[in-house]
C-alpha cells in the first residue's frame, strides 16, 4: 500500500508508505489523491495530519521515474495545490528526512511539526534540477528570499532546530512527530487558515532583489562552472518575487524542461545512483556486500601525522572512533597534535552554527596521542598514513604484524604502491587492505579501498563499512601501479605537459580545463601537490636526475616521447605552492593564489628554442580533446585489465576525488556522451601521428564498445563479463 489511513478522533493520519525513503513515486501520488479525496468528503474528519511511514516524511519525487519509459501522469505540484485548497486543516508531521518533493508536499501543508532529528531541504540543485513542484515559489514566501535562495542553490540539508528558526517548522519536538501533530491538528480546528496557504501570500522583502539576485546569480557562474542548475533555481526564486504564484509555477515548470535540455540532469543522475551502486561491491568468487559480514570498529590507530594522517585521525574521531595518533618523535608528535587539535575545534564549530555538537566523550576527547607502537596493540584497525616509501611502509607493517592483536586489520593509506608487497610481510597478509584517502582527508569524500591478492571478503567489507561510517563514498578496486584515480591521472598529466612544449601556457591550459567544470587546472593542481613528489618517483625510476643512462635524449625515454620541463622546474627548486614558485608563482612560500608567471613564459619560449619547436595557435578544444581522451583512454584500461568493476566506480573516483564536474556525470559518462566512435577518431588520429605516445593508442576496450556502436554506459557491462576481474 503506497499510503495507508488512520483515524485518531477526528483526525485523519495520513501515512506514506515506500520503502526505503517513501519518494514519491507515481502509485504513492495516485494514493494521495485518492486518500485525500476521501478525507476531504467524509465528515467525521476535521483535520488532516500528512507523514511518511518508517520514521521518514519522505525524500522526495521518485528519482528514478525522471528517466523511465513511463513518464509521470500526477504533478506533484497539482497534488500541493489540493493540499494547500482544503478546507479542512492539514499538518504535516516530518520525521527523518523531508528533502526535495517531500518538502514541498510539507510546505503545501497549513502547518509543520519536525522531529527534533529531522533534516529537512531542497537538495534537487544536486541531481541538477530545480524544486519543481512549488518549492520555489513557496519558500521563499515562507522565509524570504536570502534564506530560501541559500537552501535551493546549495542544496544543503538543514537541521530541525535551524528550520524552526528560519520559520520553516512550526514546532520541534524531540519525541514522535506524529503524535505532536495530531494534537496540533486539533488545536487548530476551525481556525482561519488563509494566512496559512503560501501561495497566497506574497513575498516580503526590504532588499533590492534584482541586485541581490544579480549578485548571487554572477557568483554562482563562478562557483558552479558551467552547471545550469544553481542559475535555474535563482531565476526561478527571482520569479516568485516578480509574478503572481500561478506564473512563477510556470516559470518553474519552464526552467525544469530547458534545464532538461541540456543533459546535465541525466548526467548528475547518473552521478547520484552510480554513488549507490558502488557500494554494492561483488568479487569473482561471488562473495558480495549482502552476503559478507563487516567487522565492527571499536577503535582505530593512525601511523603517521602529516598532511594525510591528521584529516583521517580527524575524520575517525568525527565518526565517533576512538583513535591512537602515532609519530615517531616528540617534534613530530606535538606539531600533529596542534594541528589535529586545530582541526577538531574548526569541526567542533561547524557542528555548533548546525546546532548539534560533538556528543559527551566524542571528538577531541577520543585522541590518544603516543610515541609507543605497543599503546597500539589492542585496536581494531590501524590505518599506517607515512610517506610513499615501500621499505619505510615495509618495516612498519612487520612491526605491526608482531604488535597487533591477531584478528586487527592492517590498512595502508598509500596512493599507488603494490598492495601485496606491504602484506608480504606481515603474519596475515588476508587481513591487509589498502586505503587511499584524498586530501584533505578529512573532508574529501572519496576512499578508493584496495584490494590485495590475499586480502579477504571480511576485510573488504570492514574497509567499506568504515569509509560509510565516515560519511565517504568507498569504491573498490584492484591493486595495481597507482590504482585507478591516479593511474588515470599519468596520462592527463602526460598531455597538459606536452601541450606547453608545443606552445600553450600553464594558465591557458588550466582556463580550458576550468571551464570544462575542474575544480582546477593540472597546473595548478601539481603545483598544489608539490612538483617534487612526481620528481622523486621519476629519479626513483630512473626517468629523471643522475639515474637516465648517459646519452639519452632530453624529450625521449626507452624510445618514447618524454617531456623534461616539470624536472627542470623542480631542478630549480620549483616545487609549487611549498616553494612560491613553480608553473606559477605564489605571494610567499605556502602562498595560495596562483599568478601567471613570465619567468614560466620566457623559460618556454627558450625550451622550444633550444629544441626548435614551432609554437602551435590556441585551440581551447584541442586542449580538452588531448587532455580528456587521453584520461578517459586509461580508464578504458583500467576497466580491461579489470582494476574497476565498471564505469560507475572510476566516474565517483574520478567525481568524488579528483573534481571532475559531477555535472558531466564523470570521464566514463562523458565518454558516452561525446560518442565512443569520436573518441576513437580523436585518440586513432593523434596516435597515428604521434605514435611515441603509447598512452594514447586507442584501448582494445574503447575500440570493442565503438565497433559495437558505441552503447549506452549501462550496457557496457555485458561487453565488461568478458574480460578478466582483478577484484
Ligand atoms: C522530462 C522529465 C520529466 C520528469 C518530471 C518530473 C516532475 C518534477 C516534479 C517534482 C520534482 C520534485 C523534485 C524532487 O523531489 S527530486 C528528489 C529530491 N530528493 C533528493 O534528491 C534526495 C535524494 N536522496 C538522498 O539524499 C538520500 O538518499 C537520503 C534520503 C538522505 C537517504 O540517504 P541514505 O540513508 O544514505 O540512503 P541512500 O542514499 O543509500 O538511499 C537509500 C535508497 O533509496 C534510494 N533513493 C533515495 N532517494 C531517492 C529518491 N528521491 N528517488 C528514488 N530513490 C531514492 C537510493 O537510491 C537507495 O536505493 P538503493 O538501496 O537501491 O541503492
Amino acid at each position: 500500500m503506497a499510503a495507508t489511513r488512520t483515524l485518531s478522533h477526528t483526525v485523519a493520519v495520513i501515512k506514506i508508505n515506500n520503502p526505503p525513503v517513501n519518494a514519491l513515486s507515481t502509485p504513492v501520488c495516485q494514493a494521495l489523491i485518492k486518500e485525500l479525496a476521501e478525507v476531504k468528503k467524509d465528515p467525521s474528519v476535521e483535520a488532516i495530519v500528512l507523514c511518511g511511514a518508517n520514521g521518514k516524511f519522505s525524500a522526495g519525487a521518485d528519482i528514478r521515474e525522471f528517466s523511465s519509459a513511463a513518464r509521470r501522469t500526477v504533478s506533484l505540484e497539482d497534488i500541493n495545490a489540493e493540499i494547500e485548497s482544503t478546507t479542512k486543516p492539514v499538518v504535516a508531521a516530518i520525521e527523518g528526512v523531508a528533502l526535495g518533493g517531500g518538502l514541498e508536499l510539507a510546505l503545501s501543508c497549513h502547518y509543520r511539526v519536525a522531529h527534533i532529528k529531522t533534516v529537512m531541504g531542497l537538495p534537487e540543485v544536486l541531481i541538477g534540477i530545480l524544486p519543481a513542484a512549488g518549492g520555489t515559489q513557496r519558500l521563499p514566501r515562507l522565509i524570504g528570499i536570502p534564506a530560501a535562495l541559500d537552501i535551493i542553490v546549495r542544496g544543503r540539508h538543514v537541521p530541525a532546530t535551524e528550520a524552526f528558526q528560519l520559520g520553516i517548522v512550526d514546532e520541534v519536538v524531540p519525541s514522535s512527530a506524529i503524535a505532536a501533530a495530531v494534537q496540533m491538528a486539533r488545536k487548530v480546528i476551525g481556525k482561519p487558515m488563509d494566512s496559512r496557504r503560501l501561495s497566497t501570500n506574497a513575498v516580503q522583502y526590504n532588499i533590492n532583489v534584482d541586485a541581490f539576485l544579480d549578485t548571487a546569480l554572477e557568483k554562482a557562474k563562478r562557483q558552479f562552472r558551467g552547471a545550469q542548475a544553481p542559475l535555474a533555481c535563482i531565476e526561478a526564486v527571482r520569479a516568485s518575487a516578480q509574478l503572481p504564484y500561478q506564473r512563477g509555477i510556470e516559470k518553474e515548470r519552464q526552467l525544469f524542461a530547458s534545464l532538461w535540455a541540456t543533459g546535465q540532469p541525466q548526467a548528475q543522475q547518473y552521478a547520484f545512483f552510480s554513488e549507490r551502486n558502488v557500494g554494492k561491491w561483488t568479487l569473482p568468487s561471488g562473495e558480495r556486500w549482502d552476503n559478507v559480514r563487516p567487522c565492527q570498529i571499536r577503535t582505530a590507530a593512525v601511523i603517521g601525522l602529516g598532511t594525510m594522517g591528521r584529516g583521517i585521525v580527524t575524520s575517525l574521531s568525527k565518526s565517533n572512533i576512538p583513535v591512537i595518533a602515532l609519530e615517531q618523535d616528540t617534534k613530530q608528535l606535538d606539531s600533529g597534535k596542534k594541528a589535529v587539535n586545530s582541526l577538531l575545534e574548526r569541526e567542533a564549530e561547524k557542528l555548533k552554527k548546525q546546532g548539534n555538537s560533538f556528543a559527551e566523550g566524542n571528538g577531541l576527547g577520543s585522541v590518544h596521542f603516543t610515541l609507543n607502537f605497543e599503546d597500539l596493540k589492542n585496536v581494531d584497525l590501524v590505518i599506517e598514513a607515512v610517506y610513499e616509501n615501500m621499505n619505510l611502509k615495509k618495516d612498519i607493517f612487520r612491526k605491526l604484524s608482531s604488535i597487533m592483536k591477531p584478528d586487527a586489520f592492517l590498512c595502508t593509506n598509500t596512493s599507488g604502491l603494490n598492495i601485496d608487497e606491504i602484506a608480504s610481510v606481515t603474519n596475515r597478509p588476508q587481513l591487509v587492505i589498502g586505503t587511499h584517502f584524498f586530501s584533505p582527508a578529512n573532508i574529501m569524500r572519496l576512499l578508493e579501498v584496495v584490494r590485495g591478492r590475499h586480502t579477504s571478503p571480511t576485510t573488504i567489507a570492514t574497509a567499506m563499512s568504515l569509509g560509510k561510517m565516515l560519511g565517504k563514498v568507498a569504491v573498490l578496486v584492484g591493486n595495481c601501479p597507482l590504482f585507478v584515480g591516479n593511474r588515470m591521472l599519468g596520462p592527463y598529466l602526460e598531455q597538459a605537459n606536452y601541450l606547453l612544449e608545443e606552445g600553450y601556457y600553464p594558465e591557458e591550459v588550466d582556463q580550458a580545463l576550468e571551464e570544462f567544470g575542474f575544480a582546477m587546472g593540472p597546473f595548478r593542481m601539481m603545483d598544489l601537490a608539490g612538483l617534487d613528489v612526481g620528481w622523486r618517483s621519476r629519479m626513483e625510476k630512473g626517468l629523471a636526475g643522475s639515474g637516465v643512462p648517459p646519452g639519452t635524449p632530453a624529450r625521449q625515454r626507452e624510445g618514447n616521447r618524454y617531456c623534461p620541463l616539470a624536472d627542470m622546474l623542480c631542478e630549480l627548486g620549483r616545487f609549487g605552492q611549498k616553494s612560491g614558485k613553480g608553473w606559477y608563482q605564489y605571494e610567499k612560500p605556502g602562498g595560495r593564489h596562483a599568478h601567471p608567471d613570465p619567468w614560466v613564459r620566457d623559460f618556454l619560449a627558450k625550451y622550444r628554442k633550444t629544441y626548435n619547436i614551432k609554437q602551435q595557435a590556441v585551440h581551447p578544444e584541442q586542449i580538452l580533446q588531448r587532455c580528456l581522451y587521453a584520461l578517459i583512454n586509461e580508464g578504458f584500461r583500467v576497466l580491461e585489465d579489470g582494476i574497476a568493476s565498471g564505469p560507475e566506480d572510476i566516474d565517483v573516483i574520478y567525481n568524488n576525488g579528483y573534481g571532475w564536474p559531477k555535472h558531466r556525470g564523470g570521464p566514463m559518462y562523458y565518454a558516452s556522451a561525446v560518442g565512443l566512435h569520436e573518441v576513437l577518431m580523436v585518440l586513432e588520429g593523434y596516435h597515428k601521428a604521434n605514435p611515441d605516445v603509447p598512452s594514447m593508442k586507442p584501448s582494445f576496450l574503447l575500440k570493442k564498445l565503438a565497433a559495437v556502436g558505441g552503447p549506452p554506459i549501462k550496457e557496457w557491462r555485458t561487453q565488461l563479463g568478458k574480460l578478466p576481474n582483478k577484484l
